[in-house]
């Protein structure tokens, strides 16, 4: 197999795992089990759209209200007369409050003979906010921006987040009370922590203002005293009016990624479902598991496929363009230079990596040759967190375009 072919097997592997995560299925034969009537459908997240459509196509009829709130760019079109709202990510806009006074005002109306159906999925912490009190939306704002910049993970950025507002951590569910919700999440989130996809509007919270307070601090984020005060209101621990079913999550995508790899006559294995270090570094770690297969044929033989799923974390330094599978990816190409026979394949499997229009990015042993020839250096790209362009001139970014599912990171590396 010449090296373009394998970047094509690659490319196939990783489209067709994604499409095999597709909320549409899991949200249809959930709804069939649970047989609801007459529900307020509210769908939040980046793949809010996808199963707001699946669930109106089951429950067609026994949907008294419906609203979709997703990135800018998510939504395809109408859905019968369903409110659909785009908003920012991963900075919450006016957008987000706006579209989230809408579902509030439906909500707390309900009474307990009523029900929501509540769909969520990641990126919803930015798309559903009402910041709590006193916390103005461009401090919030502010407070997101640096989390997100700081290599703080997402357990501890949505710790904060859920402290902050007025519809994270449990307290949607508690506004929704006497009413009864039902959830169903697609997890992005490492280990399934429920509280923590999407900051968990409708999860009892197992986060304390503490943790909050602290996770701050250790990432050096002053607050104003506006923003202190809000912090010290505890979130829910108990939630009576909740039901909670997970549809789909990382382990799915890589077992499809490794069903998929092995039919194509690879030897394929998992290495981990839980990759949650700093972007550069696991790309280098797993280019040198690569170059083990390759040179000594272990842990497994050629012709291989190694799969990992995870969410890595950048500490964003420098004032490039990037992503985290796009670091990743570059890091991998640096470490992978000259070898032969070598492709690695990173990705957001929602198809949009970091604030980019790229998926991720596809590197071989010629990835980094290619923008040395240029006079480009990988490393200074790396260092300045550039990997998008990096990837660009070595024409290694890979685009898929909003995918229609959320379900984290997808790394594939393929040695023959
Ligand atoms: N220049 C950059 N290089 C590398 N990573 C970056 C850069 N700029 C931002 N990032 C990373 O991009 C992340 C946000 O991107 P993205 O929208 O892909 O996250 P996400 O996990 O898919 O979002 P969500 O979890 O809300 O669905 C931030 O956490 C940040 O670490
Ligand atoms: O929206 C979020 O908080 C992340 O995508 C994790 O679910
Ligand atoms: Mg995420």
């Amino acid at each position: 197999m010449s090296g373009s072919e394998l970047m094509k097997t690659a490319i196939e592997i990783v489209k067709n795992s994604i499409e095999s995560v597709l909320p549409d299925r899991a949200v249809k034969d959930t709804l069939k089990d649970l047989n609801l009537q007459d529900v307020f459908l509210v769908s939040v997240g980046k793949a809010a759209w996808r199963m707001a459509k699946a669930a109106f196509d089951v429950l067609n009829g026994k949907i008294r209200k419906g609203i979709v709130i997703t990135k800018y760019g998510h939504s395809e079109g109408p859905i019968d007369d369903f409110e659909i709202y785009e908003a920012g990510h991963p900075i919450p806009d006016e957008n987000t409050m706006r579209a989230t006074r809408r579902v509030m005002e439906i909500v707390e109306e309900l009474n307990e003979k009523d029900t929501v159906l509540f769909l969520l999925s990641g990126g919803g912490s930015a798309l559903f906010e009402l910041p709590m009190e006193g916390v103005s939306l461009e401090e919030l704002q502010k407070i997101t921006d640096s989390l997100l910049k700081s290599g703080a993970n997402i357990e501890e950025i949505n710790t904060v987040r859920k402290h902050l507002s007025q519809v994270k951590g449990g307290r949607f569910a508690e506004k929704i009370f006497p009413a009864r919700v039902v959830t169903l999440v697609l997890s992005d989130v490492l280990g399934d922590r429920i509280d923590v996809v999407a900051s968990g509007p409708t999860s009892p919270d197992a986060s304390t203002s503490e943790e909050a307070i602290r996770i701050l601090e250790r990432y050096r984020i002053s607050v104003s005293n506006e923003v202190k005060k809000a912090l010290l209101k505890e979130t829910p621990k108990h939630l009576s009016n909740v039901e909670i079913h997970v549809l789909g999550n990382v382990q799915k995508v890589c077992e499809a990624a490794k069903k998929i790899a092995t039919e194509k006559g690879f030897n394929s294995e998992i290495l981990t479902t839980t990759l949650d270090c700093e972007a550069k570094e696991a790309g280098r770690f797993i280019a040198s598991i690569m170059k083990e297969i390759k040179f000594r044929d272990r842990p497994l033989e050629k012709p291989a496929a190694v799969i990992f799923g995870g969410e890595t974390v950048v500490h964003v330094k420098g004032n490039g363009l990037g992503g985290r599978n796009q670091e990743l990816a570059l890091s991998a190409a640096i470490a992978l230079e000259g070898v032969e026979g070598v492709v690695l394949c990173s990705v957001g499997t929602d198809g949009t990596d970091g604030p980019t229009d790229a998926a991720g990015g596809i590197v071989d042993g010629r990835t980094a040759k290619i923008l040395k020839e240029m006079g480009e250096d990988p490393v200074e790209y790396l260092e300045n967190n550039d990997s998008y362009n990096a990837l660009k001139k070595a024409g290694a970014l890979l685009k898929t375009g909003p995918t229609g599912t959320n379900v984290n990171d997808l790394i594939i590396g393929l040695v023959i």
